[in-house]
This record gives structure tokens, sequence and C-alpha cells, in this order.
């Protein structure tokens, strides 16, 4: 594997002082590939009949661990380019170990790829991956004749006793803790003998449009899949095939960087956005028009536009729930109160993003309320001090944006953006002093 920086769950932690803006920014920016995106490519052509490119994909933790846990199982990753990943199928097998890290993609997404391979693939990330939902997604597997062992208590760490096919079938799944424990099914799905039909049952999956990628993709590969019923996804048995995957910018990474122009009243550009995309940028635009800002789309990029006046809003968050962390930020710096909900699973993110967003801001000063499925915010000013990103890249996100307009807030750790983006603090820092 490629070297890619300091990307370990070791790494020491890096102190990191958020750069006050004392100009609107005025940046154009590339950022790297989106993570989704990515994940997804790295799978469907592990799974293909023939080997398969990724353009401009990204190259961050979680995606080099994902390569990382299929090169373990057998498939052929050439990822040493920084603009094309090449992926060669090959028998899948263990005995393997796939570390998971922190990545909610690699932990749902490669179970049930290693119900593929024949031997014993054994799964275990960092401490807090251990916390993390997985106990529908070993429940569904086992339904769908999956052998799984788990130690812990429906959680990492575990292994997969596989003995090269899945019979599939049938299942039904609680996914309100996360779409990602559907979308793993279903990307492995076109290699079981009956495919899947997956229901879900339960309190409302977020993150829909994840979900609609899912199935975008998987139809690019050559899958049939029906999502036509709510809450019910069927993928037929059949051959994935091997092609180039295009990766668009990361939209989740460029948020915080959009969030800088409403905040100065600048302007932020990200170049080499595609004229169709599968993230969701019409989501965003709305959420950002609401707090005051205006997306448009050119020849030169997606562009958003402040006004230096951030306006409160009330939103279910739920489509674009990891957001949460800067979008909170923004909130924080609005004329009017904001009021989040519909996010109560992103407890279950990286950190508890809910308890930790109202604990570090209400460090800072702020007045933030927890709900079971959301924030309140009533801004008022904030003032510097210590925040604690818990390993979260989206909680450094957040720091860095309320910094924008708060000198004197200190991030304890800024490396945990490594996850995916190991350039943020050097790309921020680029855009705040203009030297991007
Ligand atoms: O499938 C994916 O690529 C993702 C799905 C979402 O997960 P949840 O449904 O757990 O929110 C999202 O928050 C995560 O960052 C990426
Ligand atoms: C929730 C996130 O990541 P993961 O894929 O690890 O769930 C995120 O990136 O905000």
């Amino acid at each position: 594997m490629a070297p890619v920086g300091n990307l370990t769950a070791t790494r020491p932690l890096q102190p990191w002082t958020a750069p006050t803006a004392t100009d609107p920014v005025a940046a154009t920016l590339r950022l790297p590939g989106s993570k989704s995106l990515t994940a997804r490519a790295l799978v469907l052509s592990a799974l293909a009949t023939g080997p398969s490119t990724l353009a401009k994909p990204l190259r961050a933790r979680d995606t080099t661990l994902m390569a990382g846990g299929l090169r373990a199982m057998g498939a052929h990753m050439s990822i040493a380019d920084d603009e094309r990943w090449l992926v060669r199928p090959h028998h899948l097998a263990g005995p393997a170990h796939v570390d998971v890290g922190l990545a909610g993609t690699v932990m749902r997404f490669l179970p049930p790829v290693a119900g593929l391979a024949e031997g014993q693939v054994t799964f275990d990330g960092d401490p807090h991956a251990r916390t993390r939902p997985l106990g529908p997604l070993i429940g569904a597997l086992g339904t769908l004749g999956v052998r799984v062992d788990v130690t812990g208590d429906g959680s990492l760490p575990l292994a997969v006793v596989g003995d090269g096919r899945v019979p599939g079938g049938e299942v039904v799944i609680d996914a309100s803790a996360s779409s990602q424990l559907v979308s793993g099914l279903l990307l492995a799905a076109p290699r079981f003998d009956r495919g899947v039909v997956v229901r879900h049952v339960g309190p409302p999956v977020p993150s829909a449009p994840h979900l609609r990628m899912t199935v975008q993709m998987l139809r690019a590969a050559g899958a049939a899949v029906d999502d036509g019923t709510p809450d019910v996804w069927v993928v037929e048995p059949g051959p994935l095939t091997g092609r180039g995957w295009e990766i668009e910018p990361d939209l989740s990474g460029a948020v915080p960087f959009f969030a800088a122009a409403l905040v100065t009243g600048g302007e932020v550009t990200l170049q080499g956005w595609p004229h169709s995309s599968v993230q969701p940028v019409e989501q965003l635009r709305a959420l950002l028009h609401s707090m005051g800002g205006d997306v448009t789309l050119t020849t030169s990029g997606l562009t958003v536009r402040g006004t230096g006046t951030v306006r409160g809003i009330r939103a279910n968050l739920s489509d674009v729930s990891e957001l949460t962390p800067a979008l909170t930020a923004l909130a924080m710096l609005a004329d009017s109160p904001s009021v989040f909900t519909g996010v109560g699973h992103i407890r279950g993110h990286e950190t508890d993003r809910l308890a930790a967003l109202a604990r570090e801001f209400a460090g800072l000063g702020a007045d933030v309320t927890e709900s079971p499925d959301g924030l309140e915010i009533r801004p008022r000013p904030l003032r510097g001090g210590v925040f604690r990103t818990y390993q979260d890249h989206r909680m450094a996100h957040a720091a860095a944006v309320a910094g924008l307009a708060v000198p004197g807030i200190e991030l304890d750790d800024v490396s945990c953006t490594s996850k995916t983006m190991p350039e943020f603090p050097a790309l921020w820092s680029g855009m705040v002093t203009g030297k991007n």
C-alpha cells in the first residue's frame, strides 16, 4: 500500500489553532474525491468480472483501509498513482484480517464481501469502532446464510467464516442506525446465489441520498436493482462488470469551505464539479440558501457566495446527517436561532456528535441544547478556548468554521481530518490566508 501520510490510529495528537478570517475568503479549490463514491467503486470493482479503474479517487484513511481490506481478501489493488487506481478482481479467500479503522463504510461494506470469500476473515478497528452499530448487519448476514462469529456484543471484533458462496434471499433489517447497514448488503448482493430482498422495518433509515448512490452505482456496474417500494431493495443475482469510475469531488468535505463563504461574506468555488452528480447537491443548495448563501453551478465549478450574515434555520438534516457538525458551527454564528432534527443516529457516528457538539460549543460560551434527535442553537457571542475533536474529522471541520469568526479556538487534535481529507489543515489555512 502506498504511504498516505500519517493515517494510523496511533498518530500523535496534532494541536491546531483555527485561523481567524480578517477578510472575506475568495478561493477556488480542487478538493479530493468523494469518500462514499471511492468506497463503493472499490467494492464493486473487487466483485466484478474484469478490471476497473477509479479516476481521481480519495486517498485518505477510510479509503486506503477499504483498499487494504479488499487486498487482504485477495483483490489486486494498484493505488500508488493519485490520479488513477486500478483494481483487478481475484478469488477472495481467507485467512485475512481487515482493519476497519473508524470507517463506517469499511465495517459495514466488507463483512458481506467476506461472506463470498473462502476461509476466515476477521474484522476489528479503532477502540471507538467497537461501539458503532453493527448488530443488524450481523443478524442479516446470518439470515442470508453467512456464518459470523462475534465475540463482542453485536459489534466488532468479529469473524466471517465463508465457503466461497452466499445463498442470499430475503431479509428484514432495522437500518435506522445507519444507511450503511443496507448499502453493505446491496453492494455484495449481485454475487449472492439468489441476490437479496432487503426490507427495512423500524424508525426511518437516515442518509437516503447515500442509498440512492448505492443503487445508482450498482446499476452502473450492470446489476438489476429495484428500489421502487419504500424501504425495500431488491438486487437480482448476476455479474458485475469492470468499468472506469469517475470519482466526483467530495461534497461533504467541501461544506466547511462553503460555510466559510457564508461566515465571511466571501466566495468559494469547488472546481471539477460535474454537471450531473450522485451526491445530494440540491439538498445542500437549499440548506445553504436558507442560511443566507447563494449556490450556483458555472463552467468553473460549484460556487457558493455569502453576504456575511448567516440566518438561523429549522431543518430536518436526516438526508445530509454527516453535515450536521459544519452546519452547527454556521448556526452558532447566525443572526437567529436554529433547530436541527432528524439526526439521532449521529450519536453512533465517529463520536456521539450531538453530545460532542453541544459540549464543545458550550465550552466556548454557546447556548445550545441537545434533543434526542438534534440540536437547538441560540446564537450569542463565543470566546476562544480548547475544542476537543474526539478523533472525529467533522468535529474539526466545525471548529474550523467557528474559528473564522472567533479568535483562539484551539483544537486538541486536527490529525483526525486524515480520515477523509489529510490535506484539510493546509487547504483551510491557504483559503483563509488567500494563498490557495
Ligand atoms: O454510505 C456512505 O458512504 C455514508 C452513509 C452515511 O452514513 P449514515 O447512514 O450512518 O449516516 C454518511 O453519514 C456517511 O458519512 C457515509
Ligand atoms: C459518518 C461518517 O463516516 P463513516 O463512513 O465512518 O460512518 C462521516 O464521514 O461523517
